[in-house]
């Protein structure tokens, strides 16, 4: 009998969730994809087919029950109806911190949980919306396996180099390193670019994944070289609401001179600052490039700016870049971004192909270009079906 996994990426206010059908044979299939926004507040259901053709849709009437349990709850239901057959067999969730235990993806236990809860702290805008939508699975349907895919996997097997803060060893030792996010994602292109690019299957590729969280990646053969997020998800490039590196010194004024506390502090990195801080008009890009502000242009340039910088940096990393790749919300569907990166990068050689990149095409470089730039849509979901079925069949993935 043909096999289902549901695979679900937490956030705080809405759960995307996909299905895929697992035949056992190559890639599982996606049959179903969706999410449910507005959880806390008013919650509303949307699912589509794998062609992204509206499958249903609902809302909540007041008064229901609309805690996380009760939505997932409703959601197991509902595709249940729908698996045609299939026996849905596990659920694999995208948890964003897997510190320095958890180096590939791990069936879920109560202890596991308890050591995910411990790294709280270090991602507050992702593990606890991760962790609170496995306990509610686990509650309604205790059943269910469930397996955590970690986006600090991939960046593991790092040169030391790149994990290290130059601190006391003692505080490296218990675990304040680089750690590195979107692992999922960097490694879901890992293996589709020498699809797309044969040649490139042991070269050195520089990968931009730019959503809401916005990182970089230097890959080389495959694996994870170096990346622009550190310890947490704040460090690298400037985000939606993130702020992305900043001199610590920054911190210590704010403390002493604004009595910053903690909290305070968080609240400012993590959901005042970045592309929404610079510009004071909004953290979407869409919306900012559509701005005539200044301070929305000003944001616009300095995302583009960190992200050319990072790109030489990383280059450095790996001695040297064969390709670029464009990924993510923005990395996808943003062609002035890609352009004004493009630009920038002028002095590497890189020359941008206005129409195709206009069009979003996986090629965007002229043939002239010293390097090839591609836009490749990431498939994180994919990634965590897979590491799923691996997982439950007690096999590592990828194989070693
Ligand atoms: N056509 C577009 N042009 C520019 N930015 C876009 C476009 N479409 C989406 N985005 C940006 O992509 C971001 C979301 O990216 P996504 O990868 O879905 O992020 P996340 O998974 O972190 O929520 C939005 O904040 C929005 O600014
Ligand atoms: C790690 C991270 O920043 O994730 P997201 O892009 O989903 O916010
Ligand atoms: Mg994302």
């Amino acid at each position: 009998m043909p096999k289902a996994i549901l695979v679900i990426n937490a956030g705080s206010s809405s759960s995307k969730f996909s299905v895929f059908r697992d035949s056992g044979q190559g890639d599982p299939a996606m049959i179903i994809t969706g999410q449910i926004s507005g959880i806390g507040t008013e919650p509303v259901f949307e699912a589509k087919d794998a062609q992204r053709r509206p499958l249903a849709s609902k809302s909540w009437a007041f008064g229901e029950p609309t805690d996380r349990k009760s939505l997932l709850s409703f959601l197991l239901d509902w595709i249940t109806e729908r698996l045609e057959g299939a026996t849905l067999v596990a659920a694999g969730h995208r948890v964003v911190h897997g510190g320095l235990l958890y180096s590939a993806p791990v069936l879920l236990t109560p202890a596991v949980l308890d050591a995910l809860e411990g790294l709280v702290p270090l991602a507050p805008l992702h593990q606890p919306h991760n962790l609170a939508a496995i306990r509610a699975l686990a509650e309604s349907h205790p059943d269910l396996p469930q397996v955590a895919c970690f986006d600090t996997a991939f960046h593991r097997g790092q040169p030391w180099q790149a994990g290290m803060f130059a601190i006391p060893r003692e505080l490296m030792d218990e675990g304040v390193r680089r750690y590195g996010f979107h692992g999922l994602s960097y490694e879901y292109i890992a293996r589709r670019l020498p699809e797309i690019a044969p040649e490139l299957g042991d070269s050195r590729v520089v990968v931009a994944h730019l959503g809401s969280g916005a990182s970089m990646c230097a890959i080389h053969g495959g694996r994870s070289m170096d990346s622009t997020m550190g310890f947490t998800a704040l460090d690298g490039l400037p985000m939606g609401t993130r702020c992305g590196n900043i001199d610590p010194g920054v911190l210590i004024y704010l403390m002493r001179q604004k009595g910053m506390d903690a909290g305070a502090l968080e609240k400012l990195l993590y959901n005042k600052s970045g592309l929404l801080g610079v510009s004071g008009v909004s953290n979407d890009m869409r919306v900012l490039l559509d701005s005539a502000d200044p301070h929305a242009e000003e944001a616009v340039e300095l995302f583009c700016f960190r992200i050319a910088k990072e790109t030489g940096a990383l280059a450095s990393s790996m001695g040297g870049i064969d390709a670029l790749v464009f990924t993510a919300g923005i990395g996808e569907r943003s062609s002035p971004v890609r352009t004004r990166v493009g630009d920038k990068l002028a002095w590497l050689g890189v020359r941008i192909d206005e129409a195709a990149n206009a069009a979003n095409a996986t090629l965007i470089s002229t043939p002239d270009s010293r390097i090839p730039v591609y836009v490749i849509p990431t498939d994180e979901e994919r990634m965590i079906a897979l590491h799923t079925r691996n997982a439950l069949a007690g096999n590592a993935f990828p194989p070693p």
